[in-house]
């Protein structure tokens, strides 16, 4: 494997976390702040990050895949996440790109598995099978309540002028998102060598500090501060 400048092997970081937590938001922040580390690296998300990715998130979030059941619909996340590993997390990793995702394996666990009923054999084998030994090196949990969340994105909404529509997901009830959130924070405590929770309820500013407190602490390279 090709190193990074820094002569440390590229990093794969994820966000994980509810609906309007601020993920995008957050991810975006870090990579501008790996940009003033001299640290080259690319932003994606989930379901997507690759054409075919795109391909299968259009048809799962317009709902054309919600008849066929949480199972089915696990094994089309695996699909895609299996072409965005293949073709763009891992060669960027090889060349010393570090890779930042919007979402990832831990919600196929959490919407699939904990929430949707999905058995924990099957999304091992699926993990097994789509991460191909690519385990992110650090997970971000942004934790918030989802009412709090939801408001956010609502009041967004108003001050663009945009008609608040929805995703598949998006339309479920409070209670569900209650759920889910639950289920972020019992796979952090599960994963503790690599998750970490990190309150949404701050505001982005702050959020963002706490973050790159926690990436520079994972990741001491990073402390040498700035390329000149
Ligand atoms: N810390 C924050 N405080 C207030 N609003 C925020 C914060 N972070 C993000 N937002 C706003 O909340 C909405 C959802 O944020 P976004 O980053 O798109 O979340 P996600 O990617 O988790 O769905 C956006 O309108 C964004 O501008
Ligand atoms: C990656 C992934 C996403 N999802 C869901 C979570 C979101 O509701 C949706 C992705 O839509 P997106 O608009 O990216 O949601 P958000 O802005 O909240 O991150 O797909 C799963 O159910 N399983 C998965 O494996």
């Amino acid at each position: 494997m090709l190193e990074s400048p820094h002569r440390h092997p590229a990093r794969f970081i994820t966000f994980e976390g509810g609906e309007g937590v601020g993920k995008s938001t957050q991810v975006r922040r870090l990579l501008v702040n790996l940009d003033r580390h001299s640290i080259s690296a690319v932003r994606t998300r989930e379901p997507g990050g690759t054409p075919k990715a795109e391909a299968i998130r259009s048809f799962i979030l317009q709902g054309r895949s919600e008849a066929w059941g949480a199972g089915a619909e696990a094994v089309l996340f695996a699909a895609a996440r299996l072409d965005h590993v293949n073709q763009l997390i891992a060669p960027n990793l090889a060349k010393g790109t570090w890779v930042i995702s919007d979402r990832f394996c831990d919600s196929t666990r959490a919407y699939q598995g904990l929430t949707g009923g999905v058995d924990d054999t099957l999304i091992d084998a699926l993990e097994v099978l789509a991460l191909d030994g690519h385990t992110p090196d650090l997970t971000i949990v942004l934790d918030m309540d989802p009412e709090i969340a939801f408001q956010r994105v609502a009041q967004r909404a108003v001050e663009d002028g945009l008609a608040l529509t929805g995703d598949r997901f998006e339309k479920e009830e409070l209670d569900w998102h209650k759920r889910l959130r639950q289920n972020f924070i019992d796979i952090a405590r599960n994963n503790r060598d690599r998750c970490y929770v990190i309150s949404a309820n701050q505001s982005e500013d702050a959020i963002e500090q706490a973050i790159w407190e926690l990436v520079t602490d994972r990741f001491p390279e990073l402390s040498d501060g700035p390329a000149a």
